[in-house]
């Protein structure tokens, strides 16, 4: 675990000069905002450490290491990368009405809509610049990958949002929304670095296919912490979701597949208003009786150990392998 965690902050550090170059290119107003979101400053601009756990760009580095490739050709996919996830939270935590993240208020929360718009959508396109900077065909093929996979975290959190007005959502929707809002862009992370090195198709395909796997896997143990993370660990307030009636994987698997107590807990989450905390504990004991938590678990070591096996016949160096597959065991033992 702690070689893991020195890889993550030796990615983050590898990145930084990159990410602050590509940052200097928005307005004051959105830069600032977004080292706030980062991490990197309080709202009075005195730099801070924290942020978030950078695994997306570790990934991209990785990526470009797996193809033979010096983790620099993954720099740009890095950062592209992490630039959309970050607009992809910016975004969430308003449509969610989340209001800390990261240990930290969160960008709505305390500088309004309107800010928490724009820097997301300001993150959103320097993604796309950062890769068109680069020269030859693997920018435009990161650029279109990154594009696709866009669109798809999209469709994912359309999904999402749809959801919490159906009583009937089924265990397989709920994980193609899974794959979209958080698989997609995993799986992007896991092939970006391959398609910059301009790896063969085989290669970029293992590689994706790890990633997609390794996301659903990630989103299981996300929606887990959700409900029984610790808030001092996580950085975010416990059973938010809950709280918001969501149809997380555990859930839905309880409601689906988990009987008297599923039933019960349809009827709780097709109930309106806000619960009490009460009721929301209540709640998360139905889905645990109802076994979601333990399916959830198990599910994401299923999902992890399939994508282990697209690596494992992969033609990419054993070295970057390694570090894919400590990455992967990171993402379902992680408790934040
Ligand atoms: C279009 C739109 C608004 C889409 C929303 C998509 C979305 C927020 C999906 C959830 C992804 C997820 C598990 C984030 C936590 O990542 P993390 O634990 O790696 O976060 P960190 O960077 O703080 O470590």
């Amino acid at each position: 675990m702690t070689a893991v965690l020195d890889a993550l902050h030796q990615g983050r550090q590898a990145i930084m000069p990159a990410m602050r170059a590509a940052l200097e290119r928005l307005d004051p107003t959105s830069r600032s905002i977004a080292y706030y979101h980062l991490g990197w400053t309080d709202l009075d601009g005195k730099p801070t450490a924290g942020g978030g756990k950078a695994v997306r760009p570790a990934l991209a580095l990785l990526s470009a290491q797996a193809a033979g490739a010096c983790p620099e050709t993954g720099l740009p996919g890095a950062v592209a990368v992490e630039l959309v996830h970050n607009f992809s939270l910016l975004h969430d935590d308003l449509m969610d009405g989340d209001t800390e993240r990261r240990h930290r208020p969160t960008v709505w929360a305390v500088r309004g809509a309107a800010s928490a718009i724009l820097t997301g959508d300001a993150m959103l396109s320097l993604a796309q610049e950062v890769l068109l900077d680069g020269e030859g065909p693997g920018a435009v093929a990161a650029a279109r990958l990154l594009a696709e996979a866009t669109n798809e975290l999209i469709r994912g959190q359309v999904l999402d949002v749809a959801f919490e007005q159906r009583n009937d959502v089924t265990l397989d929707e709920c994980l193609d929304m899974a794959a979209g809002k958080t698989g997609a862009l995993l799986s992007a992370s896991t092939a970006i670095g391959a398609v910059l090195a301009c790896a063969p198709q085989e290669t970029v395909e293992a590689l994706a296919g790890f990633g997609a796997d390794l996301g659903l896997a990630f989103q299981l143990v996300d929606d887990v912490l959700g409900i029984w993370g610790e808030p001092e660990v996580t950085g975010k307030p416990v059973h938010s979701d809950l709280r918001a009636r969501k149809k997380s994987l555990p859930v839905t698997y309880a409601v689906t597949h988990g009987g008297a107590l599923g039933r019960e807990l349809a009827e709780w989450l097709a109930r309106p208003g806000t619960p009490g905390e009460d009721s929301v504990r209540r709640a998360a004991e139905l889905v645990e009786g109802a076994g979601g938590r333990t399916w959830a678990l198990d599910e994401a070591y299923r999902r992890m150990a399939a994508g282990q096996r697209k690596l494992e016949d992969a033609a990419i160096a054993d070295r970057a392998r390694e570090e894919l597959l400590s990455l992967a065991r990171f993402i379902v033992t992680r408790e934040a």
